[in-house]
């Protein structure tokens, strides 16, 4: 004899960007959950953010408040959806009252890339000719490299991956810089040119890895994503994420980062570089991997000491006073 216990089902609505790379790594998500629990439903709901609506002003310039993830988090607090699948980067620091990062997944390769215009297709970041214009919202990847390349000139690029990369093909830039991990997931690897090594160019904090936002306390959702966690990411991802909070920093302004997990043991290197990218405050901490929060703060104290808070400020100023 066996009774059938019959468990709970329900559906649970994910909240999903629009953009091409928003939907392939939201339907990632809903594809493991739907395999892990076969007994819910899960339904993605996609919406338009700011940072998808607005176009034609740079980034730099309206700042980093959550411009690519507001609209996915009123439909979390006001109860239309359950969970947005974000791209870990483009996830603030600080989140909403009520809201928390419930999920980190597997990073992919956090690195940068090199995406040349065809005519370029011999020539790397070190030889592409003088004055070659390189497209690239990103005011760290812009300083880091202006640093090492000074022989190149940048321009910004606005839009998702795909039509930046139009824009590139039709001869606008000479070449861009993307999140390999970005291009690997849209399944354009073969656009990968060159990956930027971390000695040249730290990446973003959280690059590669999707942030997983839900209501606080939810434990029913937080069971189910706990399924999809990737432990040594998620203390990797603390890590950076503090030491940039510390910093008050968001996306937009040049802090770098790198890690690596060691047995229990976190390295955390960082970088902030003024624009121009004459000066730059970079450093390293290690510890136990538990301790991811205290060690991005540490290195973030470190910093400050050594100048980077300056640096920054006078950042502020310039992005406000364009
Ligand atoms: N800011 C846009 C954005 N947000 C996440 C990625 C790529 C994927 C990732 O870094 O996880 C990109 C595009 C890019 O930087 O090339």
């Amino acid at each position: 004899m066996s009774s059938t216990v019959s468990s709970p089902t329900r559906t649970i609505r994910i909240a999903s960007r629009k953009s091409q790379l928003a939907l392939v790594q939201t339907y990632w998500v809903q594809e493991q959950l739907q395999k892990a629990f076969p007994q819910h439903t899960f339904e993605v709901h996609t919406m338009n953010t700011q940072g998808d609506k607005i176009l034609d002003v740079a980034l730099a310039k309206i700042g980093d408040k959550g411009l690519f993830t507001k609209e996915l988090e009123d439909g979390m607090l006001n109860g239309t959806t359950d969970f947005a699948v974000h791209s870990l980067k483009d996830l603030p620091t600080r989140l909403p009252q009520g809201l928390m990062l419930g999920c980190v997944t597997e990073r992919e390769d956090p690195a940068d890339a090199l995406v040349v215009h065809e005519k370029h297709k011999d020539k790397d970041l070190a030889s592409l000719p003088e004055g070659s214009v390189i497209g690239t919202s990103s005011l760290r990847r812009l300083a880091q490299l202006r640093h090492h390349y000074p022989h190149l000139s940048f321009k910004d690029v606005r839009g998702n991956v795909i039509t930046r990369l139009a824009k590139l093909d039709s001869g606008e830039y000479d070449a861009l810089i993307l999140a390999a991990a970005g291009l690997n997931r849209l399944d354009l690897s073969d656009r990968i040119h060159q990956l930027i090594p971390s000695d040249i160019s730290l990446h973003a904090v959280g690059q590669g890895a999707l942030g997983i936002e839900c209501r606080e306390g939810d434990t029913e959702i937080l069971e189910i994503l706990k399924v999809l966690e990737h432990q040594p990411t998620a203390y990797r991802c603390y890590a950076e994420r503090a030491f940039l909070r510390e910093l008050e920093g968001g996306c937009q302004v040049p802090i770098g980062v790198n890690t690596k997990i060691e047995g229990d043991t976190l390295t955390l290197t960082g970088i902030v570089a003024s624009l121009d990218g004459k000066k730059l405050v970079k450093d390293s901490v290690s510890g136990a991997a538990v301790d991811a929060e205290k060690l991005g703060t540490e290195l973030a104290h470190r910093a400050k000491e050594q100048g980077a808070q300056e640096i920054l400020n006078d950042i502020f100023a310039t992005i406000n006073r364009g």
